[in-house]
């Protein structure tokens, strides 16, 4: 079993951005073809993502020095080699770099080629890519969390906090999941419509308009789950992400695209606490900004109990930062995404680690998307009972619900769906 070729590209992202594309061979026959996302909101602990900067091409925002890294450095290094797994893929990248955030080679060079591997695997041993991570008897379909209303710096509109999210729980199966999801997906737009709303879409796939509150997103899509025949809580719940580390400013959290406001952590929390004894919320996301860890730490307290908190930008994928977080009671739950730690076998150990201390795993895709898939696959591997890819109507969305519409018929009565129980304390 030996490496024979691993070749990398610059394509482009959904939102019109370059990334890298890798491929792998195995035994001359066996390629494996991976492209990293990309985000927009990101934590400041990110693995680095490299970028041209002073090239003119792409104004700066162009690959071609990851590329190059992955067609000189990393190939150099791996072609003819024998690895044996994941890790020892991945440990070899990891210092090759010898950086701790992967900024000389880059973050998105090494997750092209580690995720281009995990595929090429998968093809050699003529499994499916989620068999390929991790082996088991029965597999959890992930909720399909559905981001219907896009705000913050997803969207050019009016809304502060960036996502809200429809969560499809109470139905057998993801198949009829996603079918809740697109049925209250499409009553919403006409709701909108009728309200004289913009009804385009923001970089995640869901509506952007300007609206008279932040209050307002949240009703709007309760109303077009009723109008669905759905009931709100019940049927269908509400996941919010507001990003909050982008409204973090000098000790205070600022509104920035509607008010102007400025509010404390405490009034923020107080906000937090009303929507959801208000509103039918079972998940919040970077409810605290990734700098505002004692606002993180009476947030669980006060709310860790009763719903799902999940950190994103305070985390980043790292398992070093969310061993200090466990330690400090930060969150019950933890945001997944490949790109932020830069590799698979780390994003596997991060997500090892939350089990053993009964958080919950989160699985994401960025704002910048493709088609690749493989966060579907990672979803159901690790049975991490939700996932969050976006609304209905983008085609880099849409490939991860296809995908897992497959997985589900393939597994058949391998398939779970835990409904509601992916969601923590509940
Ligand atoms: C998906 C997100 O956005 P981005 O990819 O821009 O970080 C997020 O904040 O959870
Ligand atoms: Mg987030």
């Amino acid at each position: 079993m030996k490496i024979t070729k691993i070749h990398a590209r610059e394509v482009l992202d959904s939102r019109g951005n370059p990334t890298v594309e890798a491929e792998l061979t195995i035994n001359e026959n066996c390629t494996g073809k991976a492209i990293v996302p990309s985000g927009a909101s990101t934590g400041e602990k990110e693995a680095v993502e490299l970028r041209d900067g002073d090239l003119k091409r792409y104004n700066g925002k162009g690959v071609v020095q990851a590329v190059n890294n992955v067609n000189s450095i990393i190939a150099a290094h791996l072609k003819g080699k024998s690895i044996g797994s994941q890790m020892e893929l991945d440990n070899h990248m990891i210092e090759l770099d010898g950086t701790p955030n992967k900024s000389k080679l880059g973050a998105n060079a090494i997750l092209a080629v580690s995720m281009a591997y995990a595929k090429a695997m998968a093809l050699l041993r003529n499994i499916p890519l989620y068999r390929q991570l991790k082996d088991a008897n029965e597999y959890v379909m992930p909720v399909p969390c559905m981001n219907v209303i896009n705000g913050g710096r997803h969207a050019d509109n009016n809304v502060d906090f960036q996502e809200f999210m429809i969560a499809p729980h109470n139905a057998p199966s993801f198949r009829e999941a996603i079918r809740m999801g697109e049925e209250t997906f499409h009553s919403l737009k006409s709701i909108l419509n009728k309200k004289g709303y913009f009804t385009g879409v923001g970089d995640e796939g869901g509506f952007a308009p300007n609206l008279k509150s932040n209050e307002e997103a949240v009703e709007v899509i309760l109303e077009a789950i009723v109008k669905a025949g759905y009931k709100p809580g019940e049927d269908i719940s509400v996941c919010l992400d507001p990003a909050t580390s982008e409204m973090w400013e000098d000790g205070q959290y600022v509104f920035f695209k509607s008010t102007q406001e400025k509010i404390s952590s405490q009034q923020l929390l107080d906000i937090w606490a009303k929507w959801i004894s208000q509103y039918p919320i079972v998940l919040l996301e970077d409810g605290m900004a990734e700098n505002d860890w004692e606002g993180w730490e009476i947030m669980t307290k006060q709310l860790g109990g009763t719903i799902e908190l999940v950190g994103d930008d305070i985390f980043c994928t790292n398992p070093g930062i969310l061993i200090k977080g466990i330690k400090q009671g930060v969150a019950n739950s933890i945001l997944i995404k490949l790109n932020q730690i830069g590799t698979v076998s780390e994003t596997l150990e991060t997500i090892d680690l939350a089990y053993q201390h009964g958080y919950n795993c989160f699985i994401s895709h960025r704002s910048g998307e493709t088609e690749d898939t493989t966060i579907a696959d990672l979803a159901v591997a690790t049975s991490a009972g939700h996932i969050k890819t976006g609304s209905g109507c983008r085609s880099e969305r849409i490939a991860k619900f296809n995908q897992l519409l497959r997985i589900e018929e393939e597994l058949g009565i391998a398939a779970k769906f835990q409904g509601i129980k992916a969601f923590k304390n509940k």
